[in-house]
């Protein structure tokens, strides 16, 4: 049975590489039909050619506004007709429009511990407030910025000697950890947001959203 998944980039695309390889290993039964890119450069889009993956680069500056690009975009989303969209590393505010329409089934992961340091420069900003942990969260995507139902947490302990770059190497580990694993349990249909809240097998995940904690060995 055929999951179609479309994935948003904007960049490395080592989310996106770590779907890649469980779908490849059969560990995560998903199709990726196409990932979309707002910049050509981006290397994800080389990922996902060297998979097979239909790629498409939309340039974001080539648009008059937010929301012409974003209904450009939705466009080319709706003709793969995917079942989920996964934000991976995605670097546009989506508009309200955008985002209601994809609401309960567009993810996206996030590097900071929600409802901390929403937005960006999550890591130097927990150094900075001399966090004693850091780490990530996939949340549904919802029209107010990272404020979505928080679906799954993974955390580490920031050390005396971290800078951002260190910091970021550890919470990509858990990211891609926990990315799969979020998408797994969508596919799989057990995961489903109700009323912004996000819901495993009928459970409603505790408030905090952590219900896979898994600090950095
Ligand atoms: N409506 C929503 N859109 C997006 C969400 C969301 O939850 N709701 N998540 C973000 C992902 N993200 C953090 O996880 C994020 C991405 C981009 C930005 C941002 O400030 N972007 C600027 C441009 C920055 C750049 O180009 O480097 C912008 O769009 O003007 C903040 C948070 C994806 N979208
Ligand atoms: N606010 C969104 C944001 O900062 N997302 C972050 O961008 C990186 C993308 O890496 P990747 O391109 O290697 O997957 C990831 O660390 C992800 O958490």
């Amino acid at each position: 049975m055929s999951f179609p998944v479309v994935v948003l980039i904007s960049g490395s695309g080592s989310n996106l590489q770590a779907l890649i390889d469980q779908s490849l290993q059969g560990k995560l039964n998903i199709n990726i039909a196409a990932v979309i890119s707002n910049k050509a450069q981006a290397y994800g889009l080389e990922r996902a050619t060297i998979a097979g993956i239909a790629t498409h680069a939309l340039d974001h500056k080539l648009f008059e506004s937010r929301e012409a690009f974003d209904a450009e975009l939705q466009k080319l989303i709706d003709q793969y007709q995917p079942k989920l969209v996964v934000l991976a590393g995605f670097m546009r505010i989506l508009s309200e429009t955008f985002a209601k329409h994809y609401e309960g089934r567009m993810l996206n992961i996030h590097p900071s511990l929600l409802p901390k340091y929403k937005g960006l420069n999550t890591h130097q900003r927990a150094i900075d407030a001399n966090d004693k942990e850091h780490g990530v969260s996939v949340h549904f995507v919802s029209p107010e910025l990272d404020a979505g139902a928080v679906i799954l947490q993974a955390s580490t302990q920031i050390e005396k000697n971290d800078n951002a770059d260190s910091l970021a190497t550890k919470v990509h580990t858990l990211e891609h950890i926990i990315y799969p694993l979020a998408v797994k349990w969508f596919s799989e249909e057990r995961l489903t947001l109700s009323d912004g809240a996000a819901f495993l097998d009928n459970t409603k995940l505790p408030e905090s959203g952590v219900l896979y904690n898994k600090t950095l060995e």
